[in-house]
C-alpha cells in the first residue's frame, strides 16, 4: 500500500491554515508548523486556528507543531507560507532541516524589498534547490472563502510540469480546482502585484468613487503588471488567466482582502500610521508596491498606477491629488 503524501505547511496565518485543510481534505498527510507553542497546542485541542481563522473547523488530521524539524521530516511537498519580507531569514533557519527531495512550494504574494525578488527567487537562492523542485500555488482564493470550502480555482506553477500535475493531485478537492502552468514568473508577478493594484482600488473605493474608476483602474492594472511580465519573460497570457485578471477581480472586489481594505482605509483618510494599527494580518500590496516599482525601473517599464500607490502610501501624498496626477498623464494608445 503506497502511503499519502506528506505536507509540511510553514506559517499558521489565514492562508497556511486554510491551504493545510485543503491538503487534507485531498487527502494528504498534513503538519502545521506556527511560531507559537500555544497556538499549535490549541489547533491541536480544539481542531481549530482561533486566532486567523476563528470559526472554522479543520479536519482532524491537521496536526500542528511549534518544531521545525518534526513539521519538515519527510515532507513530499513544504508549503511556505509566511510574510514575503522574513521569508529570507525564516528559510535560511530552516533550510538544514528540510527533508532532501521535498518540493518547496510558496503561497506568498510578495517581492522582496531590496533585491526585487520574487519567492520562488528567494526560496532557490536560500536552499539552492532547483527551479524544478519549486512550485507556487496562487489564483483568486481569498482564505475565509476557501475555509468555507466555496468553490474556487486556482494555479499551481513550476517549471517542471510533472511536478506541478503531483502538487494538483495533491490540492485538488471538490470546492479547490487547481490548473497547471510552467510559466512560474507570470503567475507570480500576476499574485504580487495584484496587491497593489488592490490598494489602489481600495483607496478609490474609501475615496467614495465608483465602479467606472474600478473597471478602470482593474483594466490598467493588468496592462501594467502585463508590461512588466512581458519584460520579465513571462507570457502575456498568463495575465488573462487565474493568477493574472482572477485575483485581481477576487482582491478588488473583496472586503476580505486586506490590500483593498488597507487601501479603502487609507482613501477615507486615515494616515499610514492608523491604516497599519487596525491592520493585523499581511497586506504584503504595502512594502512589494515599492519592489514591485523597482523591478519596473530595473526593466524599463512605465507602472503609473504601481507609482501612485507608492506615492500615497510611502510619500505621503494625498490620494486626490495623486489621482489627478495619474489622470493628467499625456494621452496615448490603449495598448501601450
Ligand atoms: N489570506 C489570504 O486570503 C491569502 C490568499 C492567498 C495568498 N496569500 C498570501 O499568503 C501569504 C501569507 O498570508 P496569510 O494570509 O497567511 O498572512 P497572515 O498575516 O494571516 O499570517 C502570517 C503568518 O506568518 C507568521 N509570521 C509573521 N511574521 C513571521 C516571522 N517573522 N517569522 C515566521 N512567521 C511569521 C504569523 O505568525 C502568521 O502565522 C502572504 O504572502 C499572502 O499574500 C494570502
Ligand atoms: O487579503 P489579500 O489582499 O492578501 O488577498 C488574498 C488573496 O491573495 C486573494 O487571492
Amino acid at each position: 500500500m503506497t502511503r499519502p503524501v506528506k505536507t509540511a505547511v510553514f506559517g499558521t496565518g489565514s492562508w497556511g491554515t486554510a491551504f493545510a485543510m485543503v491538503l487534507a481534505d485531498a487527502g494528504c498527510d498534513v503538519t502545521l508548523w506556527g511560531r507559537r507553542a500555544e497556538l499549535a497546542d490549541a489547533i491541536n485541542s480544539t481542531h481549530t486556528n482561533p486566532d486567523y481563522l476563528p470559526g472554522v473547523e479543520l479536519p482532524a488530521t491537521v496536526r500542528a507543531t511549534a518544531d521545525v524539524a518534526e513539521a519538515a521530516a519527510d515532507a513530499d511537498f513544504t508549503v511556505l507560507a509566511v510574510p514575503s519580507q522574513t521569508l529570507r531569514g525564516n528559510l535560511a533557519e530552516w533550510a538544514p532541516l528540510l527533508a532532501p527531495d521535498t518540493v518547496l512550494v510558496s503561497l506568498m504574494k510578495g517581492v522582496e524589498l531590496g533585491s526585487a525578488m520574487r519567492m520562488s527567487e528567494v526560496i532557490e537562492d536560500v536552499t539552492k534547490v532547483g527551479e524544478d523542485r519549486i512550485a507556487i500555488v496562487t489564483g483568486p482564493n481569498l482564505a475565509r472563502e476557501i475555509a468555507a470550502r466555496q468553490p474556487a480555482a486556482a494555479v499551481v506553477a513550476c517549471r517542471d510540469e510533472a511536478v506541478a500535475q503531483r502538487l494538483q493531485v495533491a490540492c485538488h478537492t471538490p470546492y479547490f480546482r487547481p490548473y497547471t502552468n510552467t510559466d512560474v514568473v507570470g503567475c507570480e508577478l500576476g499574485g504580487a502585484v495584484k496587491n497593489v493594484i488592490g490598494l489602489a482600488v481600495g483607496i478609490a473605493d474609501g475615496m467614495g468613487l465608483g465602479d467606472n474608476t474600478k473597471g478602470s483602474l482593474i483594466t490598467r492594472g493588468l496592462a501594467e503588471t502585463t508590461r512588466l511580465g512581458h519584460a520579465m519573460g513571462a507570457d502575456p497570457l498568463t495575465f488573462s488567466g487565474l493568477a493574472g485578471l482572477g485575483d485581481l477581480v477576487a482582491t478588488c472586489s473583496s472586503p476580505l482582502s486586506r490590500n483593498h481594505t488597507f487601501g479603502t482605509n487609507l482613501g477615507k483618510g486615515m494616515t499610514l500610521e492608523e491604516t497599519i494599527a487596525v491592520t493585523k494580518q499581511t497586506a504584503e500590496g504595502v512594502k512589494s508596491c515599492e519592489s514591485v516599482l523597482d523591478l519596473a525601473r530595473r526593466h524599463g517599464i512605465d507602472m503609473p498606477i504601481t507609482e501612485t500607490v507608492v506615492g500615497i502610501v510611502h510619500e505621503g501624498k494625498p490620494p486626490v491629488v495623486a489621482l489627478k496626477e495619474l489622470m493628467s498623464r499625456s494621452a496615448k494608445p490603449e495598448r501601450r
